[in-house]
Parts: C-alpha cells; structure tokens; sequence
C-alpha cells in the first residue's frame, strides 16, 4: 500500500500516541515509523517527556514534585517541545509521531487529585495533533505488560494503577476524536498497521482540497 507523500502537504502531520503506562506505546511507535518510512515518508519521532531541559527536569522530579507544581512542569515541556521540536519538523512536511502527548498531560496528573478542568485549561493551548491514538485493552493485561517491564516511577507503582489509568483514559477523550486502538490481543505490527491505514484514510480527504 502506498500513503499519500507528505511532501504533496503544505506541512507535516502530528500523530499522538498515548494510553496506560506498559500498554505499548514506545513498541507501536517504533513499527508504526518503520510502516510509514516503507511508504516512503519522512518520520521524525519523539516522545513526551521531552529530551529539552524541562522535559529532563519534569522526569526528575516526578518522584519528589506533586500536584499542580509538576502539571505546570510537563505543561510547559509540551509547550517547549512544540515550539523547539515538533512545529519545526512539521514544517519540514515530516511526519511526526509522539510518544505520549496531551492526553498523557490529562491522565497522569489524575494521580496527584487534579481538576480534569484545570489540566484541559493548562493544555489548551498546545497543538493539536492531526491524528490522536489512544491505546486501550483489559487493564489486567496492561498491568501484567507493567509488571514485565518494570516501573519507571511513583505513577506506575501506585496499586491498581492500571485500571486508574484506563478510566482516566476513557474520561479524558470522551469528548476528544480519537483512534482507540485494542493493543490487548493484536500484536505491535497488526497495531501499526491499523494506523498506517487509517492515515491512507486520512489522506484522501485533503488530497482533494489541496488539489483544487
Ligand atoms: N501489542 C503488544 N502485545 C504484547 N506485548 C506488547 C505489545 N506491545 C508492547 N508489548 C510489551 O509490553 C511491554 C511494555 O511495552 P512499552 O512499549 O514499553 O509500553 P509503554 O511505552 O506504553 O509503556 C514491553 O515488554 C513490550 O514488549
Ligand atoms: C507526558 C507526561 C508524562 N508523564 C509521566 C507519565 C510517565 O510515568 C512518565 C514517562 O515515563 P516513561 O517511562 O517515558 O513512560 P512509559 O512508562 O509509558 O514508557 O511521565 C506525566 O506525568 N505527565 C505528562 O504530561
């Protein structure tokens, strides 16, 4: 199959990838660029928290920053990331694919006893992707993958944190447009591929637009 290229765009396209801690996310990003590169398209990936100073400094202090300090912190990374990193490569025309993006700011911060009011008001203003995944599947099996892995920090050990997130996933993008992708039962490479055609989807929309 062959996508649309993005160079026929005027800019790139931002493709978000979020769901629970161990669900797959990092795993799918990687075969979904390996997918769209084999397109022939031009993919730059990335994740959240950024690799840019305050990404770095909202990954150390997870463990000892609660509340609305650290949603403040990974606000302001995403922020910074857009402006240093993703709207440069969007403009290239490349494809980007984040690791983690707004719907990570909307859930995480759960944890902490946010206002779902505030954290949309924090993330208001950041970018909005062209095409936002969500992954979903039974939280049992997500926390099984967790456990396999390993925790990264105090979000991911919390009991029952899991399921936590899977419903906080649910309440966050009830209202967003979202791809919601079962990664329960379907290996990465079926995933990938899953999107990569609903991008062929996506495509043939603006191809008329921009033709005419
Ligand atoms: N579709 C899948 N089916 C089964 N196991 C998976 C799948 N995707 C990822 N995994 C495994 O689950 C674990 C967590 O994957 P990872 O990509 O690190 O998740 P995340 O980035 O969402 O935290 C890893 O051990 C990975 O090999
Ligand atoms: C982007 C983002 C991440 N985080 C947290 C969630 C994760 O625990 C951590 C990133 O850890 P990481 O190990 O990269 O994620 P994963 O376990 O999914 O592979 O940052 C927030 O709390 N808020 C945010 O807005």
């Amino acid at each position: 199959m062959t996508l649309r290229p993005f160079s026929d765009h005027r800019r790139g396209l931002l493709i978000s990838i979020d769901g629970p801690s161990g669900a797959g996310k990092s795993t799918l990003v990687h075969h979904l660029a390996q997918l769209l590169v084999a397109a022939g398209e031009d993919v730059h990936i990335t994740a959240e928290p950024s690799t840019g100073p305050i990404g770095v400094l909202a990954r150390q202090l997870t463990e000892t920053v609660t509340g609305h300090a650290l949603a403040c912190l990974y606000a302001a990374d995403r922020y910074h990331h857009v402006e240093t990193e993703i709207r440069p490569h969007l403009e290239l025309g490349k494809a980007v694919i984040s690791d983690r993006y707004v719907p990570s700011g909307l859930v995480m911060q759960r944890f902490d006893g946010l206002d779902p009011a505030f954290l949309w008001a924090l993330n208001a203003e950041a970018t909005r992707p062209d095409l936002c995944v969500i992954l979903e599947a039974d939280p049992d099996i997500i926390a099984r993958r967790l456990v396999e892995r390993g925790a990264h920090n105090r979000f991911q050990l919390a009991p029952g944190s899991s399921h936590a997130e899977a419903h906080f996933y649910r309440q966050a993008t009830e209202r967003f447009d979202v791809l919601r992708v079962d990664c329960g039962t379907r290996p990465p490479e079926r995933l990938a591929e899953v999107i990569r055609d609903r991008l062929t989807a996506f495509f043939a929309a603006p191809a008329i637009e921009t033709s005419a």
